[in-house]
């Protein structure tokens, strides 16, 4: 059976070029991308720099040999490269199912181009299917979870493997809200940041130029 992830992040690849600053992104799509892009550095001696958005993939990124460097360190990023949890045909989607929507967003808003690696299941018709991350600071998390409880958001407070508050690479909480279906996500994108306590949320709006997908064992490109 194809390994999607494999195939997509194997596709991607291929669209770094040499001396490009290539955005690095989190999650196990993003994992085979990172891989591929070593050994295109490895034997063909691309130099490349990293910007990881997550400690996981920065950590990745370095035991594979990829020069890396934090996103304040590079003055804008020519590509980046990340998984996403779904997306539709605007080339909207929700990220942060892996919890690194916040360095995500940054990386994306300062990247001349970001592709999309995604197996099929990731393509839907309307957005709101997979729940929707919102990373909040930890004081105040059980208000906004009263307020989004009120609003019929059907919020939960993300939990790790050992049930405690799950915490992202900057020390807050996500509360994740199982909306099924999201008909306005830019009133909801522009409701969410306004809110206090709310440090970024996961829907990506009007920013990838390309999905890369795996359909029928083949790579097939969506440009926007
Ligand atoms: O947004 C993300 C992490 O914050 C990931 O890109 C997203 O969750 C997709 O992950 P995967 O490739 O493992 O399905």
């Amino acid at each position: 059976m194809t390994n999607e992830k494999q195939l997509v992040g194997e596709k991607a690849a291929e669209f770094i070029q040499d001396g490009m600053t290539v955005g690095l992104g989190t999650g196990s799509t993003a994992y085979y991308f990172v891989l591929a892009l070593a050994e295109r550095i490895k034997n063909e001696g691309l130099k490349i720099v990293g910007v990881p958005t997550s400690i996981a993939t920065a950590e990745l990124a370095q035991e594979q040999g990829i020069t890396i460097r934090s996103i304040d360190e590079v003055e804008q990023l020519d590509i980046t490269v990340d998984g996403t949890d779904e997306f539709d045909d605007d080339l909207n989607g929700i990220k942060g199912g892996g919890g690194a929507l916040l360095i995500e967003k940054i990386v994306a808003n300062n990247s001349q181009e970001i592709i999309w690696i995604a197996d099929h299941t990731k393509k839907v018709d309307q957005l709101g299917a997979f729940p929707l991350p919102v990373e909040v600071i930890t004081e105040g998390s059980q208000q906004l979870l009263r307020y989004f409880e009120e609003k019929g958001y059907h919020p939960t407070l993300r939990l790790d493997s050992e049930g405690n508050p799950y915490v992202t690479d900057h020390k807050h909480y996500i509360i994740d809200l199982h909306l099924e279906k999201i008909t306005h996500p830019y009133d909801l994108a522009e409701e969410l940041i306004h809110l206090v306590g709310v440090v970024e949320h996961g829907l990506f709006l009007n920013r990838a130029n390309k999905v890369i997908i795996a359909e029928d064992d083949a790579a097939q490109i969506i440009t926007k």
